[in-house]
């Protein structure tokens, strides 16, 4: 299958720690794929090499085949990296609908100098995003309001006015009730779906990974040490020992394991 993400050799280092060692996988399609790991395994500079908030060491990251080292974040947004945040940012004083509008307004370059005449622009297109995460009847609703769960379905929303090719979520369901969980990751496995959109997230809740992620990438000391289905991973020996005895098992060159 044609990838749409691939991510050849990423590696970082900070000062004589290697973050992110060496890491390659690809994406494909409409892919629901998770990134891994113990606590400071490397997931998050990963995704901020993707993103374009970290530049590599080293390594290639190609979307539809298109080189994004050394784009700007903006850019690579543009290009069609969506993501969304462990904290949420939406403008709290501002309506659920309006938090949509404004990144509809952004995503078509818009200009706008009234927010009179903002208010009028892309009120159909809002309203169906809303739709699309159950959040309509809440359109009106001071963002300030919601709970954290509507938030996190607004936030789907507006990384979803981007149109995303692929959309980078790290750790959607912190903080969230664990029915919230399963409902946030099941909404956003159907949008997956529907629009062919191909999703990257790192998770701790390994629940939410084994019930929705249709493959798992295992992250250890900046490198990767498994890749397979949820099974393959449950029984995978390197991983247990990861995540059951200590986290030690890639003792690097200089470690004092
Ligand atoms: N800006 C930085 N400066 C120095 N060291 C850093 C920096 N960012 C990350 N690191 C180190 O790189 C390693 C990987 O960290 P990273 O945050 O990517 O891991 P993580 O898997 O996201 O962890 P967590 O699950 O706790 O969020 C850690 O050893 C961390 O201390």
């Amino acid at each position: 299958m044609m990838s749409v993400l691939e991510v050849r050799g990423l590696s970082k280092s900070f000062g004589g720690v290697e973050a992110v060692a060496d890491v390659s996988f690809g994406l494909a399609r409409g892919e629901f794929l998770a990134l891994i790991g113990p606590n400071g395994a490397g997931k998050t500079t990963c995704f901020n090499m993707l993103n374009g908030y970290l530049g590599p060491d080293r390594g290639s990251v190609k979307l539809n085949g298109q080189e994004l080292v050394g784009m700007r974040p903006r850019r690579i947004v543009r290009m069609g990296v969506g993501r969304t945040f462990q904290i949420t940012l939406t403008f709290l004083s501002m309506t659920v609908r309006e938090n949509v509008q404004m990144a509809l307004i952004a995503h078509h370059r818009r200009l706008y100098d009234l927010w009179s005449r903002a208010a009028q622009m892309f009120v159909p297109e809002a309203d169906a995003l809303l739709d699309l995460v159950s959040m309509r009847e809440q359109a009106g609703r001071p963002c300030s309001e919601l709970a954290y769960g509507d938030l996190k379905r607004l936030e789907l929303a507006i990384a979803l006015a981007h149109e995303p090719v692929l959309l980078l979520m790290d750790e959607p369901t912190a903080g969230m009730a664990p029915s919230e969980r399963v409902a946030l990751m099941e909404l956003t496995a159907g949008i997956v779906q529907e629009r062919g959109v191909s999703v990257l997230f790192t998770e701790h809740d390994m629940d939410v990974v084994f019930a929705h992620a249709h493959r798992i990438l295992v992250l250890n000391r900046g490198r990767l040490i498994a890749e397979g289905t949820g099974t393959e991973i449950r029984e995978n020996a390197l991983v247990q020992e990861v995540y059951l005895g200590g986290g030690t098992v890639f003792a690097r060159e200089g470690d004092d394991a």
